[in-house]
């Protein structure tokens, strides 16, 4: 006999729970970047400093955000301590307090370890819309590929990424998809695609620079790059790596933690990796500075990550150091 949604909720643990709420929750996110998007002002403002590359923020990255803090705290009792790119500043009424049945269909399939996992073990970490330079393309004259946006919602456990919610509110068109993953346990929303007719190395289409570049170039001549795909976001770009791509490879400092965590647990979950550019482990401790440091390079289900790391020179590595854990509030 089946079990009712409230049945299974109530024979989960919490971090299928928690799981299973953000994958519902990216999608009410998801509903009001649309929804800010067919509004069309995008109010974007800069966020970076003077003197600084520009970094944009819209309404929808703000309202997003808003929903998924609320959200969360309001189901889990304001327990979580949850990390997130924007302030939670734009209002918005409504409150997501569903969740997946599909995820909560992973419990039986969860390791022990995880199964104890209670709110306070766990750091959230929310990019409530990563590729808003795709977002906002408009704004910069330019047709946006609205398919590179993503939601992301990450778990990390003991410092380690081990569940991950990617939701692309117009995967198809203006159909969405919600990829979930939990370490160990499944990955759910996806074929993972793991034999490669061609190594596709996908990297940054808007924030390239000479090591990047320099990265890249030496993958080329190890015969690990036949073609590169310049596209937005790391959300999309680890997507990518699951459905074709062989790696993302970002030899550069201004991604950071909460772009990271969730695509990072959803990749490990299938089987990839995900390190920084020297193949060290990212650490998504509550107290470590926000900055990827250290770059970021994924590679995809069957891929050698040792060989792609090896390949990136010495000088590109030195320029792109571990990034310190902190005791002071950034
Ligand atoms: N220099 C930077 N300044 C701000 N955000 C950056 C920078 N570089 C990367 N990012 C963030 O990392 C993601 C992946 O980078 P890229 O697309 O260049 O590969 C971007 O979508 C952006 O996230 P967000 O859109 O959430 O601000
Ligand atoms: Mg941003
Ligand atoms: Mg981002
Ligand atoms: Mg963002």
């Amino acid at each position: 006999m089946s079990l009712t949604a409230d049945e299974m909720w109530a024979r989960s643990s919490f971090l299928t729970r928690l799981v299973a709420s953000s994958a519902t929750i990216s999608e009410a996110a998801g509903d009001i970047i649309k929804a800010v998007m067919t509004d069309g002002d995008l109010k974007v403002i800069n966020k970076s400093a003077v003197g600084q590359p520009i970094d944009v923020q819209t309404e929808a990255d703000r309202a997003a955000q808003y929903i998924i803090e609320k959200s969360l705290q309001l189901k889990f009792d304001n327990k979580l301590t949850i990390i997130g790119e924007e302030e939670v500043t734009s209002e918005v009424e409504r409150r997501e307090s569903g969740f997946s049945t599909d995820v909560l269909a992973l419990e039986d399939r969860l390791p022990a370890e995880f199964k104890a996992i209670k709110p306070e073990d766990v750091v959230v970490w929310v990019d409530p819309l990563d590729g808003t330079s795709e977002f906002a393309a408009k704004s910069r004259g330019r047709e946006p590929k609205l398919n590179q946006v993503t939601v992301l919602i990450g778990i990390a456990y003991k410092n380690r990424a081990i569940a991950g919610v990617v939701h692309q509110p117009y995967y198809n068109g203006t159909e969405s998809r919600t990829v979930v993953g939990i370490v160990n346990t499944g990955v759910i929303g996806l074929n993972v695609i793991s034999q490669f007719d061609e190594k596709v190395v996908v990297t940054t289409a808007s924030h390239s620079t000479d090591a990047v570049k320099k990265a890249i170039e030496a993958l080329e001549k190890a015969n690990l790059a036949d073609r590169i795909e310049k596209v937005s976001g790391a959300g999309f770009k680890v997507l990518k790596c699951l459905e074709g791509a062989t790696a993302y490879v970002f030899a550069s400092h201004g991604c950071k933690k909460w772009d990271t965590c969730a695509p990072e647990a959803l990749l490990v979950a299938a089987g990839g990796t995900l390190t920084d550019i020297s193949g060290r482990p990212i650490t998504y401790a509550a107290n470590v500075q926000h900055p990827n440091t250290g770059g970021v390079l994924a590679t995809a289900p069957t891929v050698n990550h040792d060989s792609y790391v090896n390949a990136i020179p010495d000088d590109v590595k030195a320029f792109l150091p571990e990034t310190p854990v902190v005791t002071s509030k950034q």
